[in-house]
């Protein structure tokens, strides 16, 4: 199979889909890959280090999607990249389609294979290829979160962790799975008071196991989530259902409760945002504005800023499917293995992952009628 490797072009997206490990394994697989000049540079990967393992580097975009069966990215396409859809082409990448009409259309209509990295589910509800990225923008909701609330950034200058005799900052974590975990680790770390709200009981009691109570829980009602939010210096969203809109859990009513110079990171932008001030998705280059005093961030690609760690983390985990997918074909990996066949949502015109479907309120159709 070809497989085609463009550089990322969303704003401040430094990550690239394959290293030259991966391009490796490809090659000894019998693949050719076609690595778009400089796609590797903001990880630190140049040209030279693709080519010495047997990858041939293009000049321009158009070229690797053209001659591509198979494009591996990082982030979903941007408008200017739909013009590169054909029947058949193979696109595995994250997609986050429940908040991208537009983006749905052009896949349906063009006849792409779409295979979303965020909706591979193993049988135990866990999500392999959104795992680590998850991990990398929980830890960094909490940086950035302390860096915003320092005065000069527009925060209400407090420090997370306090000193001796100066009470420390007060986190909420809504949503405890990946993010809200790692966020909640990097919190702890920096000695700040952590609350984690989230709606699954047998998740809360893991999370007061693994923080030996060093954390609060609270079960997710709007009841609980008010009141922790009235006391939120910083504000994290981790919430997820897969595939689907990120349900908004914390009204404009009650951010106005928040203190003035408070800071809300919503991580989960990528699938809608789940806070109703959040009312745009900002970029690494305008992280945030001012929304009834309190600090707005929603950048969308927020491990594209240390993608060195993020290619390698994410890569890791996206390299053996994508053998299994250039290896066998398309629809006989995803027919040997429903790991992956979770990840496909748009196949031959049709939407196959219903909580896409429901979100666009466009009709569903499950993978098994679409391939029969
Ligand atoms: N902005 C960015 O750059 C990035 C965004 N993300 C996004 O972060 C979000 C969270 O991802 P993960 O932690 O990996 O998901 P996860 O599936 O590990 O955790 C989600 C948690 O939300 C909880 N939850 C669901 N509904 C809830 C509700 N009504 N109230 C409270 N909790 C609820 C679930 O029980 C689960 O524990 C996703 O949207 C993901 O795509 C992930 C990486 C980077
Ligand atoms: C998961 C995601 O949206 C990202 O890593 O950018």
């Amino acid at each position: 199979m070809r497989v085609g490797i463009p550089k990322e072009i969303k704003n401040n997206e430094n990550r690239v889909a394959i290293t030259p490990a991966g391009v490796q394994a490809l090659r000894l697989a019998g693949h050719e890959v076609y690595v778009e000049t400089n796609a590797g540079v903001g990880s630190g990967f140049v040209d030279e280090d693709y080519l010495s393992v047997g990858a041939n580097i293009t000049d321009s975009a158009k070229e690797v999607w053209d001659k591509s069966d198979m494009i591996m990215k990082v982030k979903e396409p941007l408008p200017s990249e739909y013009q590169y859809f054909r029947e058949g082409l193979i696109l595995f990448t994250y997609l986050h389609l429940a908040p991208e009409p537009e983006l749905t259309k052009a896949l349906v209509d063009n006849g792409v294979v779409a295979i979303a990295y965020e909706t591979v589910q193993l049988d135990n509800g866990s999500l392999p290829l959104l795992m680590p990225m998850s991990e990398v923008a929980g830890r960094m909701s909490i940086q950035i979160g302390a860096q915003f609330l320092e005065k000069p950034q527009g925060g209400k200058g407090i420090l997370l962790g306090g000193v001796p005799g100066v009470h420390p900052a007060e986190v909420v974590i809504i949503g405890g799975g990946i993010v809200g975990t790692n966020a909640a680790k990097m919190a702890i770390g920096s000695g700040a008071n952590v609350t984690i709200i989230d709606l699954n009981p047998d998740r809360l009691r893991y999370l007061d196991d693994i923080f030996h109570g060093r954390i609060n829980t609270v079960m997710s009602n709007s009841y609980n989530i008010a009141q922790a939010v009235k006391k939120a210096d910083l504000l994290v969203g981790a919430v997820l259902i897969p595939g689907a809109r990120a349900p908004k859990l914390v009204s404009e009513e009650m951010v106005k409760t928040m203190s003035p110079g408070s800071v809300i990171v919503d991580v989960a932008i990528d699938q809608g945002g789940s806070i109703e001030t959040i009312d745009r998705v900002t970029t690494h280059s305008e992280p945030t504005y001012v929304k009834h005093g309190v600090v707005h961030y929603a950048v969308a690609n927020m491990p594209g800023a240390v993608a060195r760690t993020s290619t390698l983390a994410l890569t890791n985990v996206t390299v053996p499917y994508a053998l299994q997918i250039a290896n066998k074909g398309y629809e006989k990996a995803i027919r040997d293995n429903r790991t992956l066949a979770k990840g496909v949502n748009v196949i031959h015109g049709r939407i196959t992952y219903e909580a896409v479907a429901k979100a666009l309120n466009l009709p569903y159709v499950p993978l098994e009628h679409v391939l029969n």
